[in-house]
């Protein structure tokens, strides 16, 4: 069952608090008296709870045919004449007629009609066409405006904005223009774009105007700060990342235009249009997401120049939108990428900011590796797990979790902790700033719980990174797949097949999954190998990067845990580093300063060749107290540094 797309929605993060859901529209929440209240957020969870079964562009098309509906064949969508348009007509005579205004995604069945706004999955398109809709689910099938609170926000900051060349004082304006780099631009350019400056917070303020160019649906800020030699920008939207959909300079796309150049940033989007005259648009998050949302909007367009950043990641994320466009239509401009590609510290992925010494292992985190993660039962596997994931997804790699075996509650639960670095129960005061923080992060968890079969697993993970542009699969972990499976009667066999899938998913989706399996059980009383996890050769050869958490107490005394890399694909580097386990904020990383050193190791036994250091291995304590004051915490990314 597709449970992580209820009602075309993901379940993405729930907050616990002392046992509540938090963050959740529209359930009941009995909170114990005293803790703080949040407002809920309306994408948190669906109204809808209906379970939606993945559909291809067969069974679209075929039902479009079956039900005389004609239809288009486009890039990323069918269109159809919009069943939704002649609700509206009827009521409203000024409407025009919009033929083929209905926009389904051939990938998911999600629909958006683009004259009245109605939007919805395939069941609800379905159950419109056969009759089945009632006069209630207009209201959900209507493109949801901003929250009430979020528009008068939206309203009160555009009303207080100003052109910049209204600004009193001439330096600040011309200040402002050297900040963002538009001395270049011109009054002209700024105007057409609808670009306004809001002097309090010194930012630029981008609009998501209307269709029509009406209604200001919501809002993106930009402020920059010199650092050094550096500007460093940061983004603020309203509403929140997760549903700002604005594709910056749509109201000045014409109907006729058919080639478009998109663009990571609005400041480049301004730019291009004027130095080339092209039509342009900007992507609302950068490099980190196309909403298949924003596809319909690009149907009009036979070619698409995407132009995001000259380096790897910006390379990367322009390769996998091109293939929910249609490579086809599709230009990447990147004459440097050759060079880039060869650019060694960018091809080894992105580094851990809580564990230094995985970056010297393991040089990062790539694309489309598979990661096999061990250890002994019960020896915080998932508890390392988490905050290895947590560490990247702050850093903006969307990541996908399928916990099997514990609650998402509960895992959100720790991961919070981490990421607070800190057990926030005992500072109910920094909750809600935690926890909004948390909420904006790019995770996503499956609900599955329990015995699943790999098709079900792998056809939830294809439609999340459609959707959400999932970088990062964590699977926690591989036992809750094999019951299912017609092979288990020869667990070998079947825990080949598995990891096969893995194996291929990640290659196909340019996509990492880390892959978490039990140890085999007559190995509970010695040190884990990589023999311990696999039955066969062939599973071993299939994983990129294994890593073993050995719990060497049975050897060296109480306490002592360590992280393995046995196996690395990328350069061959392996060894063992020790991990500190913080009770309080159920972290692994050692602060900074108290990093321990590398011991390098011979073989995948575990073998010693180089004592370690004598330093004291994460000797000093974590204080969650002390990082939750502080303004800048050392493990938070830093948000003024450019996301690419
Ligand atoms: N190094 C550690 N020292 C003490 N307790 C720990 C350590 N690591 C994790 N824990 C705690 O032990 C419990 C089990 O941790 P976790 O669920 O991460 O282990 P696991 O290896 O995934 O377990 P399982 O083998 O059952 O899947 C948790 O309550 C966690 O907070």
């Amino acid at each position: 069952m597709w449970v992580l797309l209820r009602g075309g929605y993901p379940l993405r993060i729930l907050l616990p608090l002392r046992g509540e859901w938090m963050g959740r529209r529209g359930l009941p929440r009995s909170l114990v008296p005293g803790s703080p209240r949040r407002r809920y957020r309306k994408e948190a969870l669906p109204a809808l709870e209906v379970p939606v079964l993945p559909v291809t562009a067969t069974e679209i098309r075929q039902y479009l045919r079956a039900h005389g509906i004609s239809f288009q064949d486009g890039h990323s969508c069918l269109r159809a004449p919009s069943p939704f348009v002649k609700a509206l007509q009827l009521k409203d005579q000024t409407g025009a007629t919009a033929s083929f205004s209905l926009f389904i995604d051939k990938t998911t069945g999600r629909f958006l009609c683009m004259t009245s706004l109605a939007e919805g999955s395939w069941e609800d398109f379905q159950a419109s066409v056969e009759g089945r809709g009632d006069g209630a689910r207009e209201g959900v099938l209507l493109g949801e405006a901003p929250e009430a609170e979020d528009s008068e926000e939206v309203q009160r900051i555009w009303d207080r904005a100003i052109p910049l060349w209204e600004l009193p004082e001439p330096e600040e304006a011309q200040l402002a223009r050297v900040m963002f780099g538009l001395t270049k631009v011109t009054d002209d350019t700024l105007r057409r774009f609808s670009v306004r400056y809001l002097r309090p917070a010194r930012s630029l303020v981008f609009p998501w105007l209307s269709p029509g160019g009406l209604g200001l649906r919501g809002l993106k800020l930009l402020s920059a700060e010199v650092q050094g030699d550096e500007v460093h920008y940061k983004e603020t939207t309203i509403p929140r990342p997760g549903v700002y959909h604005n594709l910056f300079g749509l109201p000045l796309i014409s109907r006729r235009d058919v080639e478009v150049v998109l663009t990571g940033r609005e400041l480049d989007s301004l730019a291009l249009n004027q130095s080339t005259g092209l039509p342009t648009l900007a992507l609302p998050r950068g490099t980190a997401c196309l909403p298949p949302a924003l596809l319909p909007y690009l149907e009009q367009f036979r070619r698409i120049v995407l132009w995001l950043g000259d380096d790897l990641r910006s390379w990367e994320a322009a390769k996998l939108f091109a293939r929910k466009l249609n490579p086809k239509r599709c230009s990447l401009l990147r004459e440097e990428v050759l060079g880039e590609l060869s650019n060694v510290e960018q091809a080894a992925g992105i580094r851990w900011s809580r564990f230094p010494d995985l970056n010297r292992l393991l040089k990062g985190h790539r694309k489309g590796e598979l990661t096999v993660f061990t250890g002994p039962t019960g020896s915080g596997k998932t508890t390392f797990i988490s905050e290895y994931a947590l560490d990247l997804c702050t850093q903006g790699v969307n990541t996908l979790w399928g916990s099997f075996e514990i609650s998402n509650v509960r895992l959100a639960r720790v991961m919070l902790t981490q990421f607070a670095v800190g057990r926030l129960e005992e500072q109910l005061d920094k909750y809600d700033e935690w926890a909004d923080r948390f909420e904006d992060l790019p995770l996503y968890f499956m609900t599955f719980h329990g015995q699943q079969s790999i098709r079900t697993v792998i056809d939830t993970m294809q439609h999340a990174v459609y959707v959400y542009d999932i970088c990062h699969v964590v699977i926690d972990n591989l036992q809750f797949m094999m019951g299912h499976e017609q092979l288990s009667t020869d667990r070998i066999a079947a825990q080949d097949y598995i990891v096969g899938a893995f194996r291929k998913f990640a290659t196909d989706n340019s996509c990492h999954v880390t892959l978490v399996i039990h140890p085999r059980k007559e190995d509970d009383d010695k040190e884990l190998q990589t023999a311990s996890i696999f039955g066969s050769a062939k599973a071993s050869q299939e994983a990129d990067n294994v890593l073993i958490l050995q719990d060497r107490k049975l050897v060296t005394g109480p306490g002592k845990r360590y992280l393995q890399v046995s196996k690395n694909r990328f350069d061959g580097d392996v060894g063992v580093f020790p991990l500190e386990f913080n009770k309080s904020s159920l972290t692994f990383s050692i602060p900074p300063k108290s990093k321990a050193r590398l011991k390098k190791v011979k073989d995948d036994n575990g073998l010693v060749t180089k004592k370690p250091s004598s330093g004291k291995k994460g000797a000093v304590p974590q204080n969650s107290k002390t990082c939750l004051g502080q303004a800048h915490h050392p493990y938070q990314p830093d948000p003024s540094k450019p996301s690419r």
